[in-house]
């Protein structure tokens, strides 16, 4: 069933309630960057992260340097961001707050 893409009021609100993140206008995405004590915490929580995606079938857009991890988020098949987005922003969120995640 496809979701649509965010826009206006409830754009803004799902904004709102993600304050960790920035939204990419270009994108229509939602972008965030994290570092971790080391590789291994960092690659731990892709690993949480990968079967997380994995089980919602919707995947986030990452890229892996040592220690930080950047995220970039939206809905390929909707053509911009989506609740299937949010849900897994917040489930990036609780993780990256569990494996000592700080903004990079
Ligand atoms: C066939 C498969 O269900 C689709 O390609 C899923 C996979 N993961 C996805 N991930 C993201 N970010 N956007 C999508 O539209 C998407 N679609």
């Amino acid at each position: 069933m496809p979701t649509p893409k965010l826009d206006g009021a409830a754009l803004q609100e799902a904004l709102a309630a993600l304050p960790a993140w920035t939204f990419d206008p270009a994108r229509h995405a939602i972008r965030r960057a994290l570092r971790f004590a080391d590789f291994n915490a960092a690659f731990a929580f892709m690993t949480r992260v990968a079967l997380q995606a994995e089980r919602a079938d919707h995947h986030p857009e990452w890229r892996n340097v040592f220690n930080r991890v950047e995220i970039v988020l939206t809905t390929h098949d909707a053509g911009g961001l989506t609740e299937r987005d949010l849900a897994l922003a917040r489930f990036i969120d609780a993780a990256a707050a569990a494996l000592g995640g700080r903004p990079a």
